[in-house]
């Protein structure tokens, strides 16, 4: 599944922009069936629709997945933990956290469980002609795994234009510095949940993320989100 991603590079990318891009981690065929499942799922496949508009977070709306969570998700999503918590667990050392995050994806799901966040969290978004996300924090309870994944189902300028991945980065006392990240279809972005550190003069400081969509010009964008911690 992860055989073209070059997880150096990736650690690399993350360490200097908070952001990395996995090229082509799902092929043509596998995103058009997970888009697919957003209206053709059957019953059961997702334990809540948002309507974005209706609590003010943009235009567009979203499904969160239910347990069992449907192939190639668990795979996915383990697959992807397991590379990223090193990651994850220099970042917290770097940071002066206590946080520390087990190798394995269903040790981290046991300790969200635990804690009473039992809730799937992957999600399917479907934005239309003029739909956007607002920037924002996947935060949904006390556990959080700082890095989180969304990957681009439709293709750019055939199924829509517009509809950019964004990230802005809020740095103490700075101004915040906005980042575009052009994606292919297939293409997953990794990015910071949260906070990350960044290397200072004076040693290293904490910034904090956050993520959107912008306006979608034309057509239909469809990704796929991947979040680690579950929900409360
Ligand atoms: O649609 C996107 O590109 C962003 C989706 C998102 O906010 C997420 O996966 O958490
Ligand atoms: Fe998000």
């Amino acid at each position: 599944m992860f055989d073209a991603v070059d997880w150096q590079e990736v650690e690399a990318a993350l360490d200097r922009d908070g952001v990395a891009v996995l090229p082509g981690l799902l092929d043509a065929q596998a995103c058009r069936a997970l888009a697919a499942l957003y209206e053709g799922a059957p019953e059961g496949t997702f334990r809540s629709r948002v309507v974005m508009a209706r609590h003010g977070f943009g235009r567009g709306e979203y499904q969160y997945f239910d347990y069992p969570l449907p192939p190639p998700l668990p795979a996915l999503r383990a697959g992807l933990y397991a590379q990223l918590a090193p990651i994850a667990n220099r970042w917290n050392t770097t940071l002066g956290l206590p946080q520390r995050y087990p190798a394995t994806h269903a040790e981290y799901l046991a300790r969200c469980h635990a804690a009473g966040q039992v809730r799937a969290t992957p999600l399917l978004l479907r934005y239309g002609e003029g739909d956007y996300n607002c920037l924002h924090q996947d935060l949904y309870g006390e556990h959080v795994f700082p890095l989180q994944v969304v990957v681009l189902l439709s293709q750019p300028q055939r199924d829509f234009d517009g509809g950019e991945f964004v990230l802005v980065e809020q740095r103490p006392r700075m101004q915040s510095r906005p980042l575009v990240v052009p994606l292919r279809q297939g293409d997953a972005a990794v990015f910071a949940v949260n906070h990350r550190p960044v290397q200072g003069t004076r040693g290293p400081y904490r910034v904090t993320m956050r993520h959107g969509v912008s306006r979608v010009r034309r057509g239909a964008r469809s990704t796929l989100g991947i979040i680690f911690h579950d929900a409360a």
